[in-house]
């Protein structure tokens, strides 16, 4: 579904690469999970796939279609819930839900009826007509996510999506997901979260200094390493215990 050859990205004015010669390649129907430390270069990638930056160099495929030929059918393909809010604070959630499906020329009652099965479906259905500004942010996660999937994309990037919610809403947000990659959605998410990519992800790719370090299932990574029991053991052999601050 995903096929991704030697890409790199080096940001303007930075000293390293942020990203540098990552290969990887991502089935149809898997729960792919991104894990690396602060700094290690998950954003970047998924924004790289998602069409937000343009990479140094290297290349990518999603569904067989390259990203620097066919950049329209590319956006349609894919849904992308950013780490930061990507909504309107003083629209209310259904008008932000209406306003983001119409950019993918969504329409008609079958669209106004899938706004509000998705909002009654992650528990909004009370708030729908209130304003963003002002929802809790486990409530402002779960509206991005609705409006990154009403188009149904084949793919769906997702970075951080637990980061500052609570357990509920976190709970919320994975059964959903896991729904839709039953129904289909190939799902690719960044998180710091271990031992929720070990229930959830089908394979993980540890990412450090913006290479890939490792790959494989949550068991695999466990199993090959000597001594491990928890995948925080995998990790922390992978990536060592110096901090990551950077400015
Ligand atoms: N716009 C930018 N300009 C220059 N450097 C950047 C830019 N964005 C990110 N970087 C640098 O690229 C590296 C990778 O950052 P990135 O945000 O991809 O990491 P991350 O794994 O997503 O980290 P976090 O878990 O903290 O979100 C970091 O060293 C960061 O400082």
């Amino acid at each position: 579904m995903i096929q991704i050859d030697q890409l790199s990205k080096k940001y303007k004015e930075a000293e390293h690469f942020s990203l540098s010669g990552l290969d990887l390649n991502i089935d149809h129907g898997e729960i792919f999970g991104l894990l690396g430390s602060n700094g290690a270069g998950k954003t970047t990638l998924i924004s790289m796939l998602s069409g937000l930056i343009k990479p140094t160099s290297g290349s990518f495929k999603i569904d067989g279609l390259d990203y620097t030929s066919n950049k329209k059918e590319l956006k349609k393909l894919i849904g992308i819930v950013p780490q930061e809010y990507a909504l309107y604070p003083s629209l209310t959630a259904y008008e932000n839900l209406y306003y983001f499906g119409s950019m993918f020329g969504l329409k008609g009652t079958l669209f106004k009826n899938s706004i509000e099965e998705h909002l009654i479906r992650l528990g909004l259905e009370k708030f729908a007509h209130k304003k963003i500004k002002a929802f809790s942010g486990g409530m402002k996660r779960r509206v991005n996510l609705i409006a990154s999937i009403l188009h149904q994309p084949k793919v769906l990037f997702l970075d951080e999506p637990t980061v500052g919610v609570d357990v509920q809403s976190k709970t919320v947000i994975i059964d959903f997901l896991k729904e839709l990659n039953t129904s289909g959605t190939t799902i690719v998410y960044t998180s710091h979260h271990l031992n929720e990519a070990e229930t959830f992800c089908t394979r993980v790719g540890i990412i450090d200094h913006g290479q890939l370090v490792c790959l494989g299932t949550p068991k695999e990574l466990i199993q090959n390493e000597q001594g491990a029991e928890h995948p925080e053991e995998v990790f922390l052999a992978k990536t060592g215990k110096a901090l990551r601050d950077y400015a």
